[in-house]
């Protein structure tokens, strides 16, 4: 594939942490967070470094920890990259464990791959996708709100999601607690925005490319729930890739932007029929499963008329086809073993079944949140997952090599490449998406402004120069 057609991905996930203690209280997060990255502040002297991957790992506010991916140009290096940061973190939840044990401090470390905590705060997995500077970006933005508004229904991660009152702000009438297609949908407070925290938009504006600016764009989605299941993440990064080409191309559904797109997210959410009545601006009514169904349909003309661009494709529309047909007829068992919120659907409603119980039991809130514990042998995800319930995109195998390996097809592989170099010379260095440098030498610092070039000559060229004669050095 040519660069022209290639696209960078890269993919940030927020940890949400906590301590179980269940013999005093538990440590505040803060500290959990500290021995968390305990040996990665001895390793990279902070506890925001880039790794030997190229993936950023980090502490963000509110201690909940980071992974972003490196740039990843396709489907299946980005679900390899993305779970090695699950990788990383239960190494080292397990080392913090066994750190605190030593301190005399008991009970366990989790880490969990979701969106809420129990006192309601909501944190994000984020989607980078690369575009050209040329593209129309507002407009383009614009049009993207009505997707991903409605994607929940294919790669929501589900939620319990607790009863209101009549009392509560939210809701004049109460609601009762439920089973909802999507974790972040209920936290969402705009379309099109440039601020993350307060107003929490679907799409992020701040233009910050990490590349060229006169070249590109970076497109920041934050609406997103955490997945976990390998397929599900291959269809929202294929299905919106795909949406992205289309408008990139002018052939995008026209007249789908929503009247209401805050109120339309919520309400999808907690219908698992997908028919919830939605307004358009144009004032017509629609559905979530309907805008669904064109998306897919304008999806499926333009890959028949321009071919396909990469080989999972095919995978990705048959997916987005079956989800859809599965919330049309309310049998979800087409896609149970793939589909985030089916997955999650299935093993609770069917012990809610068994044991005759209502969706606000507390049982079925701390199952929910056992699904997305990522610390080992403990989330009900990963049991499934080993259990072989559920498909898989990468193997295992491909996992681990991403711990210690960045992706080959992007400046990524450059990066690790110069880490590699420095540290087995033990010389100090500094390094952001875009720019490596020698704390020795600054006015060497390089700069890598094109995402998709791989050439390590500059590499070659920085250490030659630093082994030079005196003379030669900065
Ligand atoms: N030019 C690019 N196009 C698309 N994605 C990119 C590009 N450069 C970097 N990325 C990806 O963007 C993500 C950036 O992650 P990072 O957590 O640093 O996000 P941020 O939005 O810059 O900052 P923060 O999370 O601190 O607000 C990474 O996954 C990375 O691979
Ligand atoms: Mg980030």
């Amino acid at each position: 594939m040519s660069s022209e057609t290639r696209r960078v991905l890269g993919l940030e996930t927020e940890y949400g942490l906590h301590h179980w203690n269940p013999e005093g209280r538990p440590l505040p997060a803060e500290e959990v967070a500290r021995y968390l990255f305990r040996s990665i502040v001895e390793w990279g002297r902070s506890s925001n470094v880039f790794m030997p991957n190229a993936a950023r790992l980090y502490l963000d506010v509110g201690s909940h920890p980071e992974y972003a991916t490196a740039e990843c140009s396709s489907l299946t290096e980005l679900i390899a990259q993305d779970a090695a940061g699950d990788a990383m973190f239960r190494e080292l939840a397990a080392q913090a464990e066994d750190a605190m044990s030593r301190d005399g401090i008991g009970g366990s470390v989790h880490l969990y791959r979701n969106n809420v905590d129990s006192a309601g705060n909501s944190y994000g997995s984020h989607e980078n996708y690369l575009l050209r500077r040329g593209t129309e970006y507002r407009r383009l933005a614009e049009s993207l709100v009505p997707f991903l508004v409605t994607r929940q229904l294919l790669v929501g991660a589900g939620r319990v999601v607790p009863g209101t009152h009549p009392s509560d702000a939210e809701s004049s009438t109460g609601r009762a607690a439920h089973f909802a297609f999507s974790q972040r949908a209920d936290f969402m407070e705009e379309g099109v925005s440039s601020a993350t925290t307060r107003a929490r938009p679907i799409i992020n504006t701040r233009d910050e490319p990490h590349a060229d600016p006169s070249k590109y764009r970076r497109l920041h989605v934050i609406v997103g729930d955490s997945n976990l299941a390998e397929p599900t993440h291959l269809l929202r990064f294929g299905a919106t890739d795909l949406l992205l080409r289309m408008l990139e191309a002018g052939r995008g559904p026209r007249e789908t932007e929503l009247r209401h797109p805050r109120q339309a997210i919520r309400q999808i959410s907690r219908d698992l029929t997908g028919r919830t009545a939605i307004e358009l601006r144009s004032s017509a009514v629609t559905t979530a499963l309907d805008l669904q169904r064109r998306y897919l349909e304008h999806a499926q003309r333009f890959v028949d008329a321009e071919g396909a661009h990469h080989d999972a494709v095919p995978r990705v529309l048959d997916l987005w086809s079956r989800t859809l047909q599965a919330v049309d007829s309310g049998d979800f068992t087409g896609i149970d073993r793939e589909i985030d919120w089916a997955i999650k659907h299935r093993v609770l409603e069917g012990y809610r079944r068994r044991h005759g119980l209502d969706w606000d039991a507390p049982r079925l809130a701390q199952m929910d949140l056992a699904f997305h514990d990522i610390t080992r042998g403990r989330g009900l995800f990963s049991m499934l997952r080993q259990a072989g319930q559920v498909e898989r995109v990468v193997t295992d195998a491909q996992i681990e090599h991403a711990v210690a390996h960045a992706p080959s097809t992007t400046r990524a592989a450059v990066r690790a490449a110069f880490i590699a170099r420095a540290r087995e010379r033990g010389l100090p260095y500094t390094v952001d998406w875009t720019h490596l440098k020698l704390e020795e030498h600054p006015r060497h610092a390089l700069s890598l402004k094109d995402p998709f070039d791989t050439d390590q000559t500059c590499l070659d060229w920085l250490f030659d120069l630093i082994d030079a004669p005196v003379s030669g050095r900065s």
